[in-house]
């Protein structure tokens, strides 16, 4: 069943932005759009006619009406006319994140001015914000404008971008979003910042030059709640939001004489449409004077593996390495996460099994003996990535594989072109604590088609003989397993029926 979001906002007869805007995103993600309305704003292309704010008692029983019936996993507030819609507004979400079984989360774009430069607000609406808003809210959206009406802080850099961040955080909202569509900085980019309380990152692309704009605030942050919905977590929703966007300015026109409303498209599926996370070293982090850690070695464009990686199995043991060769597997991963004095020996005999049978043998973890004793290649993790020597991997011709868990890290993997990206847990798995990180079969099935013409693709977590089949169905080019092969009754019968099933 779909998953239900609410827009509180206000209507553009334009069709650009708006109610009309946000239902149009947050159907293109697969959520169902409920609305309240708090004005009937008279648009066009050129402009803002007139703003009918509505009756506060008018709103309520909008929200009545749906708190009764269908609760929202996800509430979009756009437009608050006055101060009196602020405070209605305000007391209703205090009552749901109070009472509701499970709390809404709370999306707010603080839309202060329209893309034509209109005011949409009275002015006394910044205080009301303050004081009985901005507390409830998880995510704020605003642009550079409205971030220097809330905050004061006038963003001429990323380090003003981060004090902005940093008030909003101070008056009670959880995480920030800060747009830089109006930045131009640096130039012909489009350059946006987010900050939760206990993370920060950039994600940046060239600009899309484009005059049809319109809409585009709205639609970003619905696109963002439509995907919490779905259960992205934020970073990954920041970045279907921004890719969504791109991908509709990118095919945006003209409707009327002015300025027309940015497309509303489908969930992005094309790589250049996607922002890059932006890691020092970067040109655009050299840009935005991000300092280089003091251990930085950054590399990009490792060794290639001559293809698919077909079945992939991890195991913990030289005895399960020489198994799994001996039956057939074409790639074995060495994953020994409690190291006892035979762990160099253990590396070693490996790797020259690996040569033996003529098959890809990966360490996990261990790159310095992987380096030292020859690999075939090194299997790492997200965390691995900020302090293994990836310089001196590269240079000894290693491959590398790179673990990630949702858009994020796969764009920040994809900094460093790696040998393969493996995507999990796809399923619940009791080999490793994975909680808060199963992606699911759908999920993978939008990892896949976005970076299997870049690297060999490997699915990994949970799987096993009665799921391998939907796996393989999202076009991943390799399952890795686990358990499926090492706690099987009979492991060459295992290993022949998983191999049988990806079609080798
Ligand atoms: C093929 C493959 N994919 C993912 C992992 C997980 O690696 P990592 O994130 O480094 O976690 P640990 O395995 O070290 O717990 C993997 N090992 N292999
Ligand atoms: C190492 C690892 N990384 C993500 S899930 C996982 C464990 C997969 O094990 P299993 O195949 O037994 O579920
Ligand atoms: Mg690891």
């Amino acid at each position: 069943m779909a998953e239900v979001v609410w827009s509180i906002a206000g209507s553009d007869s334009g069709g650009g932005a708006g109610i009309q805007a946000d239902i149009k995103a947050m159907q293109s993600f697969g959520v169902h759009a409920c609305t309240a309305i708090t004005a009937l704003t008279a648009q066009n292309s050129l402009g803002v006619e007139a703003i009918n704010s509505i009756a506060t008692n008018v709103i309520e029983s909008q929200l009545q009406a749906l708190a009764i019936d269908m609760p929202a996993k996800v509430i979009k507030i756009g437009m608050l006319a006055n101060v009196q819609q602020i405070q209605l507004v305000a007391e209703h979400i205090s009552h749901y994140k109070q009472k509701w079984a499970k709390p809404p989360v709370i999306v707010y774009d603080p839309v202060a001015i329209a893309t034509s430069g209109d005011k949409l607000t009275e002015e006394d609406t910044v205080d009301a914000l303050k004081t009985h808003l901005l507390p409830l809210v998880d995510v704020i959206t605003p642009n550079t404008h409205e971030t220097q009406l809330l905050t004061g802080v006038y963003l001429i850099g990323p380090s003003a971008v981060r004090e902005a961040a940093k008030k909003l955080h101070e008056m009670g909202v959880a995480s920030v979003v800060i747009k830089g569509g109006h930045w131009d900085y640096p130039k012909g980019y489009c350059v946006d910042y987010c900050a939760t309380q206990e993370h920060e990152y950039w994600l940046g692309n060239e600009s899309i030059k484009t005059p049809h704009t319109h809409g585009t605030g709205c639609s970003l942050s619905s696109a963002i709640a439509a995907c919490l919905a779905k259960g992205y977590p934020l970073k990954d929703a920041f970045i279907l939001g921004k890719a969504y966007i791109n991908q509709g300015l990118h095919v945006a026109r003209r409707f009327g004489e002015g300025i027309g409303p940015v497309a509303q498209t489908s969930f992005p599926e094309d790589l250049t449409y996607y922002p890059q996370v932006i890691e020092p070293g970067s040109w655009l982090a050299d840009e935005l004077d991000f300092e280089p850690p003091s251990e930085f070695n950054f590399a990009a464009g490792f060794a290639d593996t001559g293809g698919e990686l077909g079945l992939y199995a991890v195991v913990d043991s030289v005895d399960w390495v020489e198994k799994c060769l001996a039956a057939g597997v074409p790639t074995v991963q060495l994953r020994v996460k409690e190291p006892d004095d035979n762990l160099e020996a253990d590396i070693q005999t490996a790797i020259t099994l690996g040569t033996k049978y003529q098959a890809r043998v990966f360490i996990n973890d261990y790159w310095q003996l992987a380096i030292k004793h020859g690999a075939y290649g090194v299997h790492l993790g997200q965390e691995d990535l900020d302090d293994a020597d990836l310089q001196a991997i590269q240079q000894a011709g290693l491959r590398l594989g790179v673990s990630t868990h949702g858009f994020y890290e796969m764009l920040r993997a994809h900094n460093y072109r790696p040998s393969y990206l493996a995507f999990g847990a796809i399923f619940e798995t009791t080999t490793k604590d994975m909680s808060g990180q199963i992606q699911g079969l759908e999920k993978l099935s939008h990892f896949v088609p976005l970076m299997r013409h870049h690297y060999p693709t490997v699915a990994i977590g949970g799987i096993d003989l009665s799921t391998i089949s939907e796996v393989v169905a999202t076009g991943v080019g390799s399952v890795a397993v686990v358990r499926a092969i090492t706690q099987s009754q009979a492991h060459q019968l295992a290993i022949t029926q998983l191999q049988a099933q990806l079609g080798l």
